[in-house]
């Protein structure tokens, strides 16, 4: 559905020195594919998101999207980033239905669509909340809901759980999976854990430092749903165990 051919990204810094992050990064994300993506801070696994939300032009090769070359956002692409960043004056539902009255994409059944995401997100009766009234825990959620209402073909999350405490972030890693199987979107998700990655995903892309290339893509072949209990398998062992190689195995390399 979405495939990056030869990506490269070199950013000019403002003291007009080049920054290469991204070096010939090909990838194929199929459509209802969960794939992770890890790596070490600064190996450009944003900057691979943001090229695929088309918020960001590659310096070489293409990112296309059924074939087509993504070069501005689009309606089948929608984006859940670390910080909630909802709208601090606006209520909850006002902020979920927000990207498609923006685009112009409310239709008569929205608010409804959007009242049962919540709910099925744990927000039932918090509708017309501020932002501010809510858990971190809980923005979050609202912002998954946000990005969810749109009904995207592709949802693209970078770190969406950084920033959350590690029991929520574990629920949420599970809310999220629940919301997944019954929608069957692509997603292309950006972690700094290894064991949310082999949780979550169907393929873990694991990226070499900058500039950011693709060093390995693991397979996790553990049934779903999933669950923490799968932690303990050999083949979540052997997953994590691959990643980690790749990671710190790279590092010691370059320390020595
Ligand atoms: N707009 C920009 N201008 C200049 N350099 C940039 C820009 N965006 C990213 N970079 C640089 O490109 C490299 C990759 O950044 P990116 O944010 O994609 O990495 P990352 O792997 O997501 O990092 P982290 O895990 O720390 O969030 C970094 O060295 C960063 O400083």
């Amino acid at each position: 559905m979405i495939r990056f051919e030869g990506i490269s990204k070199t950013f000019r810094g403002r003291d007009g020195a080049a920054v290469e992050a991204l070096r010939d990064v090909s990838l194929e994300v199929k459509e209802g594919e969960f794939v992770a993506i890890v790596g070490a801070s600064g190996c450009g696994k944003s900057t691979l998101l943001r090229l695929a939300a088309g918020l960001v032009p590659p310096s070489g090769g293409a990112t296309l999207i059924d074939g087509s070359r993504v070069t501005t956002p689009r309606a089948e692409t929608a984006m859940v980033f670390q910080a909630a960043t909802l709208l601090p004056w606006a209520d909850v539902l006002r902020n979920v239905t927000f990207p498609l009255r923006l685009m112009g994409r409310m239709a008569s059944d929205t608010e409804e669509r959007a009242r049962k995401l919540l709910a099925t997100a744990g927000l039932a009766g918090f509708e017309s909340k501020l932002p501010r009234e809510l858990s971190g825990g809980m923005q979050q959620r609202v912002a998954i809901c946000r990005a969810l209402l749109q009904d995207p073909r592709l949802l693209l999350m970078d770190e969406p759980f950084g920033a959350l405490d590690a029991l929520t972030r574990e629920e949420m890693s599970i809310e999220l999976l629940r919301l997944w199987a019954a929608r069957k979107m692509g997603v292309l998700f950006v972690t700094h854990s290894i064991p949310e990655a082999v949780l979550l995903a169907d393929r873990v892309v694991v990226m070499s430092p900058r500039p950011g290339r693709i060093v390995d893509v693991v397979q996790v072949d553990l049934s779903r749903p999933r669950s923490f209990d799968q932690e303990g398998s050999d083949e979540f062992q052997r997953c994590a165990r691959r990643i980690r190689d790749h990671i710190f195995g790279e590092r010691a390399a370059r320390a020595a």
